[in-house]
């Protein structure tokens, strides 16, 4: 029985926890965080910006609604490792083609179940993001501590190119029903409106939905394309997505940013909006445990307005480092840390260039935020 193989989680700090395996058998190393959401299992595993991530659901029952194909960000799961407390025996929704713990196993994601995932959040929580290793091959503490510690975490690599298309794509399909604001039927996508360029650092599937159903014609670029080759194609507005990983080492791509800024309208998520802020000349900083979750609430500092946000990352922009040029638009209300930033200069033009340090596409999560969609189509327009 899967269910009975044991699987072990081991920390740094050289904490260890015994589990169950629920996923394939193997052996990984990331960086160990964790997501507060209630919902959104799928999302979170499809997401390609837990790329080198072991990640932790703190709900308690993770699998209960099973997998749904319509439902995921990403073709398959990109996360390093999961683990959760409980794996739900009981997939009970109409909607579901495969068990969780089936799911994981084909797409060979080593996972974990029955360990104190509080104990282990709290862990986090006091000291920090630690690397660990999860393991079903290797159940020796020391050996699986020893090789925490030697693991190479996420400072200073580049994991966009694990995760960034080969080639240039296009992008046609509208947001699902289930996902649409009103909860009405399928949006018609639409191909007349503005040519939106997206740089696909590892962009969440539901980022191209909006911008199609917005009536947008989407050409999906890889992460290295240049600013030259973005200008030929002509675009009325640049995307610039999420993705995994520390933005600092990304000189590409902060570098075409640089030279973009001021020519077309600019509109950044997540890592996209880390990258314009280095663009500009701004620092980034590695947060102590990161913001993963569904319901973090951000204030909009034009219209004081608060908005529950979903949200995963672990870096963050230095609100010390920011040129003149920036100015801070959204901040964090649970730890005063920017969520948002606009070119002053270019505020009001036609070519402006702003950007969220969370995910206005939602998926999982509340959808407050997509006004900033409808601020991107009326720029390009
Ligand atoms: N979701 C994202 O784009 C994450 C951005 C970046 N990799 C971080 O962790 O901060």
């Amino acid at each position: 029985m899967p269910e009975s193989t044991p699987a072990k989680l081991a920390l740094e700090d050289g904490t260890v926890f015994t589990g169950l395996s629920i996923g394939a058998e193997g052996e990984v190393a990331g960086e160990v965080c964790f997501n507060t959401s209630m919902t959104g299992y799928q999302e979170v595993l499809t997401d390609p910006s837990y790329t080198g991530q072991i990640v932790t659901m703190t709900y308690p029952q993770i699998g209960n609604y099973g997998i749904s194909s319509e439902d995921t960000e990403s073709a398959t799961p990109k996360v390093t490792g999961f683990v959760v407390r409980e794996n739900s025996r009981i997939a009970s929704n109409f909607r579901s083609e495969i068990k969780l713990d089936n799911y994981l196993r084909r797409h060979g994601v080593v996972a974990i179940e029955a360990i104190d995932t509080r104990a282990l959040v709290r862990r986090l929580r006091s000291s920090g993001a630690m690397r660990g290793v999860l393991s079903t091959r290797d159940l020796d503490d020391e050996s699986l501590i020893a090789k925490a510690r030697a693991s190479a975490g996420l400072v200073g690599r580049d994991l966009v190119s694990e995760v960034t298309p080969a080639e240039r794509g296009t992008w046609s399909e509208p947001l699902s029903c289930w996902t649409r604001l009103d909860g009405s039927g399928s949006q018609p996508a639409g191909s007349a409106g503005p040519h939106v360029v997206a740089y696909d650092y590892g962009m969440k599937w539901n980022i191209p939905r909006h911008l199609a159903g917005n009536g947008c014609r989407v050409t999906l670029v890889p992460g290295q394309t240049t600013a030259d080759e973005v200008l030929a194609l002509e675009p009325d507005g640049v995307f610039l997505s999420n993705g995994p990983g520390d933005p600092e080492p990304l000189v590409y791509a902060s570098q075409a940013i640089a030279q973009l800024v001021g020519k077309k309208p600019i509109f950044g998520i997540c890592l996209g909006h880390q990258l314009l802020s280095l663009a500009c000349g701004a620092k980034t900083f590695k947060l102590k445990f990161g913001h993963r979750g569904s319901n973090h609430p951000v204030q909009d500092l034009a219209t004081g307005k608060v908005e529950i946000t979903s949200q995963n990352h672990g870096f963050a922009v230095e609100a010390d480092s920011l040129p003149s040029d920036l100015e801070v638009t959204h901040v964090s209300l649970n730890d005063g840390t920017i969520e948002g930033v606009q070119h002053r200069g270019l505020a009001g033009t036609a070519t402006p260039a702003f950007s969220v340090q969370y995910h206005p596409e939602a998926s999982a999560g509340p959808h407050d935020s997509h006004y900033l969609f409808d601020r991107f189509m009326a720029a390009m327009r």
